[in-house]
Parts: C-alpha cells; structure tokens; sequence
C-alpha cells in the first residue's frame, strides 16, 4: 500500500533552489501537503534588482544560458518572458594596456584570435562544449525521476571518473595538462573567472568550464527581473511564504491524530521580535550552511550534524551611470571606443574584477548609447569603491548605487561536497554550489532534493543513485 504523504514540509530559504524544490515537491506529493517556506530577507536571495532613476537591474544572477533548461522551462510555465542578455565587444585590460580587443566582424575576430593565441580558443570552446554536452544528461535523468544523494554521485553519473576529476582538480591544471599556453590562459581564460566567479584560475574545472559557458552567444534574462521566478515558483506551488528566519532545528518525537509517535523536527524561527516554532516531516536547508549567511543550528543530533564552514567570496556590485573615461584603457578618442564589456588580468594593482554596460530588466539586447554618452555600466570589485576610483574610471556621473554580497563559494580543488542527506528527512540542497554556483546548478539541486526525499518517503531506493543510468536511458524515450 502506497504510504501516505507528508503532513507539512519546511524549506529554508526562497532563492531559485529553495523555490524550485517548492515547485517539484507539490508535483510529487500533490496537494494534502503543507508546504511552508522560510525567508529571513528577500524572496530571491541572490536573484535581485537596484533600482536607479526609476528603472532596475540586476545586481546579483544576471544572465542564464541558453541551454539551462529549468531556468528556460520556468519561464515558459509560469508566463514569464525572456529578453536578450547585452553582447557588446570585449576588451581586455592588464592595469597597462588593452592585451586583447574584440572586432565587430566575426572573420576579423577570428583571425585576431589565430594571430595572438593559435588554435587555442576553438580548442576550449570544444572542451567547454563537451562538458556541456555530458552535464545536459541530468535533464532526461531528472524528467526519469532519478535523484542522487551527493553531488559527486549526481557528476559521476553524467561523464565518470573524467568528469568527476574535473571537479577534484583546477582549472589552471586541467588547462596546463591539456596544453594551453599561460598567455592564452592569462589574458583570455583569468579574466572571464574574474568576471564570473571573482576568482582565478585555481578554481575547479567544472566551475571553470562553467564560466568559461557565459562566453557562448545567446544568454537571456528574464523581463521584468530573475526573482520573478521565485515569487511565480512559490506561487504555483502554493506555499506558504513565512518571512522569518529559522534559527534551529531538532528532531523531535510527536504523537499525531493516527496515535502513533513520530519523529519529526522542530524549527525554530524569529519573525521580528517574536520566536516561533513548527513541526515537520520533511526539511529542506536551501540556503549555504555557514554562520554569515544563514546561522542554523541543528541541536541534538545523533551523530551530530556536521558544522559548516564553507567560506564565500565577498564581491560588489556597483551600478553607475556615466560616462566612461575610456583613456584609461586606451588612447583612442572616445568616439572610437566601441567596448561594452572590459575584463581585467590577475594584477593586484586593479581594483576591478570588471566593468560592462548593461540594460534595464525591461531592455531587450543592447542599450541604446544615449545622447549625452551616459550608460549604466555595471562594475564587479572585491570591496567597494571609494569616490577617488570611481571618478578615475568615469569622466562624469550621475548616480552610483551599490550591492554587497557573500557571492559565491571560495574555489579550492581538490574538496568534498557536503552531503546532501543531512539526517534522515533532513536534507541541504546548496553543497551543489561547491561543485559550481549559478541559477541552474540551484534549480538542478531543487529538482534533485524533493526527488530524493519523495523516493526516501516511499521507500524507492532503486531511483537514487543508479549507475550506467546514460547507458539505461538510451533506449527510452
Ligand atoms: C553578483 C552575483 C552575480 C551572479 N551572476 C550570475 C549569473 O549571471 N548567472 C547565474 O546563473 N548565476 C549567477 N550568480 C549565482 C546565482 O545568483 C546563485 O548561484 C543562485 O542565485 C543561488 O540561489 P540559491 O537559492 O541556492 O541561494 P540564495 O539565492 O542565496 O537563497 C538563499 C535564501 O535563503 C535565505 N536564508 C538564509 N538563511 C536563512 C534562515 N536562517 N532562515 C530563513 N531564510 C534564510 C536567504 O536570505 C536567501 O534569500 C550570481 C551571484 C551573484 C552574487
Ligand atoms: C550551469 C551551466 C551549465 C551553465 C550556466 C552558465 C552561467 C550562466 C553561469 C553563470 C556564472 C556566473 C556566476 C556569472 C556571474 S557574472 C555574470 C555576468 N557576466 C554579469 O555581468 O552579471
């Protein structure tokens, strides 16, 4: 006999991965259950917008990939729409000069890119490319019902030992290995992880081929905002939205209607002055675990849960609209400076990671350059900027806002996920960021988690952790 759902389940925290499990946990226990999400800040977490002179932009996740097919499905669901993420020209600065400059014309492009770096750069679209190829298994995995109960199972399963090598070593050494040269790798390859991850390249593979990604052409955002996502996810999957933030949780035995004594956790939660507690059967810790960003703490636990200490990169972002002082980065007048995006070399001397104009959530592709030559250009720094910095980079501004943020995962290969069964019904969806951090990785562990604890539920071990399961699905359709 089929075992009765749960009565009520917890998420902690409304980001894309707590709301996405949401979303995939009413699919598959259906209605009867209780569904109630935590939120200490904002719905959205790190999908969110500043707003300047009456338009917004994003400050936190920007742009998705066009083959990240949740964030691509989510859309279309939920009746949202998708505008064109902005492709200016890159350039690329050493603190000196600018080492690399794209061109308008593709073929002139190309042949720049054989002159300065051979047949390096189609190699690491191939390689990139292939990676992509085998991480796109996880869709007909999923759409099969599979669940994994750790990260490094879930990359096992799409590509093997190979693929789970990459995350184990660095990309400076999976790339010196593969016989990139270190120009190509210092002035091409460093300045997109500075970009993406505010890092270098001693990050993992799998991060570093995933930001190696957001140089394909084709990246989108969601009009409107990427947190409207969120707020249309917890929406259909009618959720109980409580803005609260859950300080602990115990596992607790409880006598319920039926007579029987049940174990099930207590959470623990302040909204405003007040302190609360609830019971549920199922917790899902979407949110990273560590005493800065979320300061949960499981009490008497047997083993004990472990503590958390994965440190994450705290990164600015600073939204100004004015206009640039293009001598900075070359000596060309200013009307023949035609870069929308500007990456910079690992030289601690910069105090950019980055700086691109970008367009409101409402702008489809590129901005209009306006009359006056004012755009909103959008810088990544490791602190914030002081006015000094700033008036060296624009000739004139009009308005600056700022976002600080615990961005992502510090990066240091070889390390171990952490596991995403907590306890028995307890589980913790974002140790997926260890492996890489984006909209769709969170998506991807918001699927994987209710999938796991749905089958844990039932009783379904043969759909966790299958091997050869790319082998299995072949013949299916
Ligand atoms: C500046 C920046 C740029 C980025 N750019 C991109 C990009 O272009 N493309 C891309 O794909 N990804 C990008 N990312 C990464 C992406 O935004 C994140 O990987 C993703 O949004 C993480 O979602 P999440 O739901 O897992 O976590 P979060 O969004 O961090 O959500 C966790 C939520 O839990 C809440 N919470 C924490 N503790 C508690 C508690 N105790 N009780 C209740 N609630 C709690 C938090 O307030 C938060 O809202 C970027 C990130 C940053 C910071
Ligand atoms: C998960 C897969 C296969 C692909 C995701 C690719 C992707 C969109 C990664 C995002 C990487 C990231 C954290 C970018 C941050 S900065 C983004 C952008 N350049 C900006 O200017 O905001």
């Amino acid at each position: 006999e089929p075992r009765a759902p749960p009565e009520n389940i917890a998420i902690i925290g409304a980001g894309i991965g707590g709301t996405s499990a949401a979303y995939y946990l009413r699919q598959k226990f259906g209605n009867d259950v209780k569904i109630d999400v935590f939120e200490k800040e904002r719905g959205g977490g790190r999908l969110a917008t500043v707003t300047m002179q009456g338009q917004e932009y994003e400050s936190g996740g920007s742009v998705i990939h066009p083959l990240n097919l949740h964030m691509k499905r989510f859309v279309k669901d939920l009746g949202l729409s998708a505008v064109q993420s902005p492709s200016g020209l890159v350039g690329v600065y050493n603190g000196e000069t600018l080492v690399y400059e794209e061109n308008s014309w593709f073929i002139i492009n190309m042949i720049k890119l054989i002159w300065h770096y051979g047949f390096q750069s189609l190699r690491m679209h191939m390689w990139v490319e292939d990676i992509l190829d085998k991480f796109m298994r996880i869709y007909r995995y999923q759409s099969h019902d599979y669940a994994f109960s750790s990260v490094e199972k879930l990359l096992h399963s799409l590509g093997g030992d190979d693929y789970l090598g990459l995350f184990n070593r660095s990309l400076l050494e999976t790339l010196q290995k593969a016989g990139f040269s270190e120009k190509f790798l210092d002035e091409i390859i460093t300045p997109v992880m500075r970009i993406n991850y505010g890092q270098t390249m001693n990050i993992n593979g799998f991060v570093g081929a995933v930001s190696m990604s957001c140089t394909d052409p084709g990246l989108w955002a969601v009009k409107g905002g990427n947190k409207l996502v969120c707020s249309r996810l917890l929406q259909a999957s009618k959720s109980n939205l409580i803005s609260g933030s859950v300080m602990s949780i115990e596992e607790k035995t409880r006598t319920k209607q039926t007579g029987n004594p049940t174990k099930v956790y207590e959470a623990v939660y302040q909204t405003g002055s007040e302190t609360h507690s609830d019971f549920y059967d199922i917790v899902l810790v979407a949110t990273p675990l560590n005493r800065k960003m979320s300061n949960i703490t499981f009490l008497n636990f047997d083993p004990p849960i472990e503590e958390f200490h994965q440190y994450y990169e705290p990164l600015v972002t600073t939204l100004i609209k004015g206009q640039l002082n293009s001598t900075v980065f070359t000596s060309r007048a200013l009307d023949e400076f035609d870069l929308g995006t500007i990456l910079t070399t690992d030289n601690p001397d910069l105090f950019i990671n980055s700086i691109g104009f970008v367009s409101s959530v409402e702008e489809n592709n590129n901005p209009q350059p306006k009359a006056d030559r004012a755009h909103v250009w959008k810088i990544f720094s490791a602190g914030p900027l002081t006015k000094e910095q700033i008036l060296k980079l624009f000739v004139s501004y009009d308005y600056a806002v700022k976002r600080s943020w615990l961005a992502y995962p510090h990066y240091t290969p070889p390390e171990k996920c952490p596991s995403i069964i907590l306890h028995d019904r307890l589980y913790y969806l974002n140790g997926m960021e260890v492996a890489a951090s984006a909209m769709e990785m969170s998506a991807v562990a918001g699927y994987n988690a209710a999938l796991l604890a749905y089958h844990r539920w039932n009783g379904h071990t043969h759909m966790i952790d299958q091997e050869e399961l790319y082998e299995k699905l072949k013949t299916e359709l």
